[in-house]
C-alpha cells in the first residue's frame, strides 16, 4: 500500500463532497439522486432535526430507509437532536453509513460514539460554531469524523462564519496522523471551500449552492480546491 501524502507534516486526505439533501427539490428527488450518482458524489448528507435541539424538523429513520433503497451513495447522517442515544439504533437500522452527534446534545457523548461504532457504522462528533475544539480532546480515539459547523445548525442559506477556518486548523493539528475525516457544513460554495480545504478539512457539505446546479457546481467545487 502506498504511503499517505504528507504536507507540512500532516496527512492530506482526499477531498469528498457530501451534498445536503435538506436543500434538494423533494419533488425531483429521484432525478437529483441520479445526478449525484452521475457526478460521483462521495456521501449524501442527511440532516435529522427534532424541533428542540434546532427549531426546524426534518428527516427521520423512515426517510433514511427510503433514501437507502434509492442509491448506493453512503449516507452521512447528521443528528441535530436532543438525546441522540435514544435514536441511534433506529437510524442505524435505517441504513446510515456515518452518524454524527452534536457535542452539545447529550451528556453521554462517548457512550453514543461507542453505540454507533458497535453497529459497524462510522462515528462522528459535531461542533456548533460556539463550541470550542478543546472539548473533543479526549474523544479523538473514538472518532471517524469531526464535523465543524460554519453556520448555526438548523437552517440552510445562512452567512458563512469565517471563524471556522482557524477551528479547522486547530482540529487538524489535534487529529495528527489519526484516520479522521474533517467535515465542514454551512454555506460551502466555490469561494468558501478553498480556505476550509487549505486549513485541513477534507469533506464538504454543500446545500443551496450545490443543488442550484448539481453537475456544474460539483465540478466547480472540485476545481476550486485545486486552483
Ligand atoms: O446542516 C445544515 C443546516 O444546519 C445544512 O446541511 C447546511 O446548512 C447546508 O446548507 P447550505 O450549504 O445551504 O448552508
Amino acid at each position: 500500500m502506498s504511503e499517505p501524502i504528507k504536507e507540512r507534516g500532516m496527512t492530506v486526505k482526499d477531498m469528498k463532497l457530501s451534498p445536503s439533501i435538506f436543500a434538494a427539490d423533494l419533488g425531483e428527488l429521484k432525478k437529483q439522486i441520479k445526478e449525484l450518482e452521475d457526478s460521483n458524489i462521495d456521501f449524501i448528507h442527511v440532516d435529522v432535526m427534532d424541533g428542540h435541539f434546532v427549531e426546524r424538523m426534518a428527516f427521520g429513520a423512515d426517510h433514511i430507509k427510503a433514501l437507502k433503497s434509492m442509491t448506493h451513495i453512503p449516507l452521512d447522517v447528521h443528528l441535530m437532536i436532543e438525546h441522540p442515544e435514544l435514536h441511534i439504533e433506529s437510524i442505524a437500522d435505517a441504513g446510515a453509513d456515518i452518524i454524527t452527534i452534536h457535542q452539545e446534545s447529550t451528556a453521554r457523548v462517548l457512550s453514543c460514539l461507542h453505540k454507533i461504532r458497535n453497529r459497524g457504522i462510522k462515528a462522528g462528533i459535531v461542533l456548533s460554531p460556539g463550541t470550542p475544539e478543546e472539548t473533543i480532546k479526549y474523544l479523538l480515539d473514538d472518532l471517524d469524523m469531526i464535523l465543524l459547523m460554519s453556520v448555526n445548525p438548523g437552517e440552510g442559506g445562512q452567512h458563512f462564519l469565517g471563524s471556522v477556518v482557524d477551528k479547522i486548523k486547530n482540529v487538524k493539528a489535534m487529529v495528527g496522523d489519526r484516520d479522521i475525516d474533517i467535515e465542514v457544513d454551512g454555506s460551502i460554495d466555490n469561494k468558501t471551500i478553498k480556505p476550509c480545504y487549505e486549513a485541513g478539512a477534507n469533506v464538504f457539505v454543500s446545500g443551496g449552492y450545490l443543488f442550484q446546479g448539481i453537475k456544474e457546481h460539483t465540478e466547480t467545487l472540485r476545481k476550486a480546491v485545486k486552483e
